[in-house]
């Protein structure tokens, strides 16, 4: 398992790739995002993939970084919680090449108030192609695909 890359903040996560050398590769930035009504399935989920994230730079919107921190004990810089403009601030970082892969367990069945922030993100993802696993199943296929 590899999740050392190189250094320039901007670098795309293709250059993070296995044939990429040791000398020159960087730490994986990954952000970590669950609503309310997930945050157990994304605690289990970091648990699960503790190996890996614990070599990563971990980014987390408030609420969830407080629960990876206490309950799986992973080192997190932690952004406003999403209602109060977490989803955007890693959103902005994201778009300047901050952020290698997302992954963010949405809540399907809840009304969130901060709707438009949450699109926002997803819709950076998609403009800069950046990995984002939204549910618990693509999210291990995607936390798998960076331990190659
Ligand atoms: O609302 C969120 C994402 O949209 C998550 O925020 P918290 O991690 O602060 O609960």
């Amino acid at each position: 398992m590899t999740a050392s890359l190189s250094s320039s903040a901007a670098t795309p996560v293709s250059d993070t790739l296995p044939g990429t050398p040791a000398a020159a590769r960087r730490r994986l930035r990954i952000a970590l995002i669950a609503h309310d009504g997930k945050k157990d399935e994304m605690v289990m989920l970091a648990t699960e993939f503790a190996g890996l994230l614990k070599q990563c730079e971990l980014v987390a919107t408030g609420t969830t970084g407080s629960r990876l921190q206490a309950e799986v004990g992973l080192e997190v810089e932690r952004m406003l919680s999403g209602p109060h403009g977490g989803d955007l601030q890693i959103g902005a970082r994201l778009a300047v090449g901050g952020v290698d892969a997302v992954v963010f367990l949405r809540d399907p069945m809840t009304p969130q108030p901060h709707e438009p922030d949450i699109n926002a993100l997803v819709r950076a993802c998609d403009v800069h192609d950046v990995p984002c696993a939204t549910n618990v199943s693509s999210a291990r296929l995607l936390l798998r695909g960076l331990m190659v």
